[in-house]
């Protein structure tokens, strides 16, 4: 099986081509407006605009107001959901949805799994107070199941020196990135997400002996 690979907090039409052309399988647009990297519905659209058939177009909101997410809906193919909506404000959209969870220390991820079962996937992010995501930050993968009751898309932190470890240690249906990948907030460098990409698809997903 192929690790997929998200692309997140795209700001820029060059951002955008890059990765496509490096073989990204998911691209990431931030509508939160306390993000460096948030996105306009009217900037969303010229960028949704330019993503071929077969790369998955995500939109990212923190606790928004249904009518944002409507809005954006028609140049989008997925939700992620990165504040504490519950599982019914998720699925008011008729749209395949994601659920992202921050590591926090109490997390019961069994429990998650089970209250957001209509979730195609669970992105697990790092946890830091009052930061919804785009932390930079990793947290302990051997907290990650290795039998998940939803396909995982890990995050946080990652790079592109550290995704073959990660990958190795968690062989997630996915991995998702942002900051790795940056210059600066927003501004991707392109280098390093096709480095990221080869060395994310090349890596061994055996687990780790325990
Ligand atoms: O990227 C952001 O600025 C952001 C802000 C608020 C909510 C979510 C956000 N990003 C969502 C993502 O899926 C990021 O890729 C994920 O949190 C990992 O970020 P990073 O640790 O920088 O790779």
């Amino acid at each position: 099986m192929r690790t997929r690979i998200k692309i997140c907090g795209l700001t820029r039409e060059a951002d955008v081509d890059a990765a496509v052309e490096a073989g990204a399988d998911a691209l990431g647009f931030v509508m939160w407006p306390g993000s460096k990297r948030a996105l306009t519905v009217e900037q969303l659209e010229r960028l949704a605009s330019l993503v071929p058939p077969f790369v998955t177009r995500v939109g990212l909101f923190v606790d928004q107001e249904p009518d944002l997410i409507t809005d954006c809906a028609p140049w989008l193919d997925m939700l992620q959901f990165h504040g504490n909506e519950p599982p019914e404000a998720c699925d008011l959209y008729g749209m395949s949805w994601l659920k992202a969870l921050r590591m926090r220390d109490d997390i019961d991820l069994h429990q998650e799994a089970a209250r957001y079962h209509q979730a195609r996937g669970l992105l697990l992010d790092a946890y830091r107070p009052g930061v919804p995501g785009g932390t930079g930050e990793t947290f302990d993968w051997s907290r990650v199941p290795h039998d998940p009751a939803l396909p995982i898309i890990l995050a946080g932190g990652l790079t592109p020196d550290n995704i073959a470890e990660a990958i190795h240690q968690v062989a997630p249906h996915g991995v998702d990135i942002s900051g790795g990948v940056e210059a600066s907030p927003g501004c991707k460098d392109h280098d390093l997400i096709r480095r990221f990409i080869d060395r994310a698809q090349g890596a061994d997903r055996s687990p780790a002996a325990s």
